[in-house]
């Protein structure tokens, strides 16, 4: 994929794996710019192949930028660095962008090469639930079924790397959850590398193998998601984590508060 910020210095390399070491993304000293401000500040991040990888930070840190340079959508944008990613990427955002005068099927097999394309369009309908809505229009889907197009128009190009910028941004819970569960069982079929930016920490510990914080053009964390068993909110390893996570974003919860009061009282006592 060509792809690249005014004064990148290395040339991104597609599908190379120099190290031999599973890597998709190999991101390496990445800096972005905005009016002479750093927004990614000698960013180094590498994903695996078929690893699925969480985004988070506060509002500002630079996910979005991130996710723009990985897909090759920063041309304007001031920077250097160097960015290792596959050839096939598949981009999801938080509006389905979906083209209005197209057809559902019409829409999921745009620019698809080969006489088997509009099979695999059908195919990739019936794996996010649509089938038998080939025929509609967009604006005759809920906004999440929107996102299921989108999904599939992005996994029928079989991609080695998922980017998905809050895809689920704008959906209203219960949608959410049942996104969630499709998420999972394409991603387990189709493997792809994926980088997910959410502003959800449940989002991010339900579905990932490992969380990365941003903060101010860093990584400020970089967490595997070691679980065992069923991610469910009730457990305490889950609300460790949580926990966890939600401090490195600033967030004070009730668990942290309590911690903090019960060290200030011991360095009280005599
Ligand atoms: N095209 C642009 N021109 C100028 N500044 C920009 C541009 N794009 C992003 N920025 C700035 O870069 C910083 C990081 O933006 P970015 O969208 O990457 O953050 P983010 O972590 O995704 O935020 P959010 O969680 O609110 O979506 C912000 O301060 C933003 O104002």
């Amino acid at each position: 994929m060509a792809a690249h910020a005014r004064g990148l210095t290395a040339e991104r390399k597609p599908g190379e794996d120099p190290r031999g070491d599973g890597a998709a993304v190999r991101i390496t000293g990445l800096v972005r710019s905005f009016e002479g401000r750093r927004v990614l500040d000698g960013l180094d991040l590498s994903i695996d192949a078929d690893e699925f990888v969480a985004l988070i930070g506060r509002s500002g840190s630079g996910k979005s930028t991130l996710l723009r340079a990985l897909a090759g959508l920063d041309h304007e944008v001031e920077g250097t660095g160097r960015i290792d990613a596959p050839e096939q990427v598949s981009v999801v955002f938080q509006d389905a962008r979906l083209l209005p005068w197209k057809r559902v099927l019409d829409n999921v097999v745009l620019g698809l090469a080969g006489a088997d394309a509009e099979e695999r369009g059908r195919a990739a309908l019936r794996e996010v639930g649509l089938e038998g809505r080939e025929r509609a229009w967009p604006v005759e889907l809920s906004g999440g079924e929107q996102q299921r197009v989108s999904l599939a128009r992005s996994l029928v190009r079989e991609p080695e790397l998922l980017l998905a910028d809050e895809p689920f941004g704008a959906l209203d819970a219960l949608t959410r959850i049942r996104m969630h569960g499709l998420l999972r069982r394409l991603c387990e079929r189709h493997r792809p590398a994926v980088l997910l930016v959410t502003h959800d920490v449940d989002e991010a510990i339900v579905l990932a193998d490992r969380v990365v914080v941003l903060d101010r053009g860093h990584i400020a964390a970089d967490i595997t998601v070691d679980l065992a068993g069923p991610r469910r909110p009730g457990t305490p390893e889950y609300a460790a984590l949580r926990d966890r996570l939600l401090g490195h974003l600033g967030v004070e919860t009730p668990a942290r508060q309590e911690r903090a009061e019960s060290k200030a009282r011991s360095r009280e006592k005599p």
